[in-house]
């Protein structure tokens, strides 16, 4: 069965104290989330390693929302994978909307950030997803299928096993315009299929598919129910213990 996962993605938000009051509240709420679905947090740089700390004692696993492509080197102000492994984190987000827009990270170095998560022995929670003008233009399964092609499909069958992908419609990224249920199942089932066709049905059907695009407690259940929807990236709603975990349990129901 496909891990369901509930991800919520801080972006630039919460100094230290703010953080820590989302984890205790995170952590007093824990005890009601079912053992099927894990929960993970992905906190600023400067709180990966508090953030880590507070919850090393806890089911939920702390990642990172971008890394570097290179080794090391003169890059100022970049993260690379060998210091977000020294503090114990194991997985990072990478081509989200935002890092391809407002910092035009494109296919290509995003193929060469994940080669280099993989070379480290990270996982890799992919972001892809159409802008509103390609959905308009009914182009959102161009836009979807060219960024797995470019950006994913050169990786052996056997990297698989360390990608989650992330379907963001950017239109919906904290806009309150979420996607309908309908058509995030439309969308999860090509990505699925794509990875079939190009790989095999057993790798497909393997590959957790999340969701994320103004996921709230008020559509997680429906959006959760769809059958190639394995949860969620959640960004705003992700800010308020409360909501987090209302989310998550979601998939009780
Ligand atoms: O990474 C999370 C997504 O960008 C979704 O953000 P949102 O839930 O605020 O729309």
């Amino acid at each position: 069965m496909r891990k369901k996962i509930v991800a919520g993605n801080w972006k630039m938000n919460c100094d230290l104290a703010e953080m820590q009051e989302l984890l205790t509240g995170i952590k007093n709420q824990l005890k009601n989330i079912p053992d099927s679905v894990s929960l993970i947090v992905a906190p600023a740089y400067t709180n990966l390693y508090p953030a880590f700390e507070t919850l090393k004692e806890t089911p939920v696993e702390v990642i990172a929302q971008n890394m570097h492509q290179a080794k090391n080197g003169a890059f100022t102000g970049e993260i690379s994978a060998a210091m977000l492994k020294g503090i114990g984190i194991k997985t990072v987000i990478l081509g989200h909307s935002e890092r391809r827009s407002i910092f035009k990270e494109d296919n290509q170095l995003l193929k060469e950030k994940v080669q280099t998560a993989l070379d480290n022995s990270m996982q890799v929670i992919f972001c892809i997803g159409e802008e509103l003008e390609a959905r308009e233009e009914d182009k959102a399964f161009d836009v979807v299928k060219e960024q797995l092609e470019k950006a994913l499909f050169s990786f052996p069958q056997t990297a698989w096993k360390n990608i989650v992908v992330a379907y963001e419609p950017v239109w919906a990224i904290g806009t309150g315009k979420t996607a309908s249920p309908q058509q995030a199942q439309e969308m999860h089932a090509f990505i699925r299929q794509q990875i079939a066709e190009k790989y095999d049905k057993e790798t497909a059907n393997a590959v957790s598919i999340l969701y994320g695009g103004s996921v709230k407690p008020a559509n997680a259940e429906e959006i959760f129910s769809q059958t190639d929807v394995d949860g969620g990236l959640i960004g705003g709603a992700a800010l308020k213990a409360e909501s987090f975990i209302e989310i998550a349990l979601a998939f009780q129901n």
